[in-house]
């Protein structure tokens, strides 16, 4: 399969290209970052710490995805938007991995969706996407009197809070619960708050160093609490999902997917 990356220079960017560049059956055709990057010019491979792989990164992404089959994109949000609508051009598959995305950001992806084939997941490792799983049930077997908190833990450069990952734990919690995520989270608490709401699901939001990402469910009941968490050592646990994704993607009909679907996780 013929993968390009946007955001090759990125943290995830750089570790994109590694991981494609040792999966069978995957060819690196492109790198691409914005328009006056330092990186641009540089071959992606060197630029991920690998020997050169004859791919210059490019600030122009419509010739190099005509030649692919597939994108992957670890970006900003203003970046997935505009690259959804070329790889819907280019009829190439579209994963994507940026978070921060908001409501009108979904609207658009899943029109897009009507004409391409997208992938979308808050975290693309198979170990949150069983957690998700595993708190959809646990939420959907304790009552109301558990109350549910989320906590996450990023490294000091993450620039959206709560993580993706954090929102689509929330998520599987509030599906368990049959309540809207929307209309029960409480993302933040400072002063004199009151007492916790019943059947809220709280968010809580560290940052610092280096930590690849930490994420808690907490179901917090009388005298007993359960706790449901996992540790992303290293990014490569995101970067193969985001290629298995490109890879699952390359024969299914447009539409919008996620890891769920991906893994076979559906039913979890
Ligand atoms: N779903 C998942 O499993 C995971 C998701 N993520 C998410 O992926 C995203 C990226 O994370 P990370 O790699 O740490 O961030 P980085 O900032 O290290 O990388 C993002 C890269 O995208 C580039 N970029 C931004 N806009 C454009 C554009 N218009 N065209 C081309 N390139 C562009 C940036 O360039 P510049 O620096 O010039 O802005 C940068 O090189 C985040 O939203 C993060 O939360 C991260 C890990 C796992
Ligand atoms: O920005 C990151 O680094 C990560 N972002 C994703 C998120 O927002 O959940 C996934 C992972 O936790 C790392």
């Amino acid at each position: 399969m013929r993968l390009v990356v946007v955001g090759a220079a990125g943290r995830m960017g750089r570790m994109l290209v590694r991981t494609v560049a040792e999966t069978e059956g995957c060819r690196l055709v492109g790198a691409i970052e914005r328009e006056g990057s330092h990186a641009l010019g540089q071959d992606a491979g060197m630029l991920a710490g690998l020997a050169p792989l004859g791919v210059s990164v490019t600030a122009d992404p419509l010739p190099v995805f005509a030649k692919a089959d597939g994108v992957l994109d670890f970006t900003s949000p203003a970046a997935t938007i505009s690259f959804a609508d070329l790889a819907a051009q280019a009829r190439i598959v579209h994963v994507i991995g940026t978070t921060g995305l908001q409501d009108a950001d979904f609207t658009k992806l899943e029109a897009a969706a009507r004409h391409a084939r997208i992938v979308q997941s808050g975290n693309m490792s198979l170990g949150v996407n069983l957690l998700a799983g595993l708190v959809r049930k646990v939420a959907a077997t304790l009552g109301q009197d558990f109350d549910i908190e989320v906590l996450e833990m990023h490294h000091r450069m993450k620039v959206d809070a709560p993580s993706g990952t954090a929102l689509l734990l929330g998520e599987a919690a509030a599906e368990g619960r049959k309540i809207s995520l929307k209309e029960r989270s409480v993302r933040s608490r400072d002063g004199h708050t009151g007492a916790r709401n019943p059947g809220d699901i709280g968010f809580a939001t560290l940052r610092g160093g280096s930590v690849v990402g930490d994420h808690s469910v907490i179901f917090a009941g009388q005298g007993e609490r359960l706790e449901l968490s996992h540790r992303a050592e290293d990014r490569s646990i995101f970067a193969r999902g985001a290629v298995k994704a490109a890879l699952w993607g390359f024969d299914k009909k447009p539409g919008y997917y996620t890891m769920a679907d991906v893994l076979g996780l559906k039913d979890l």
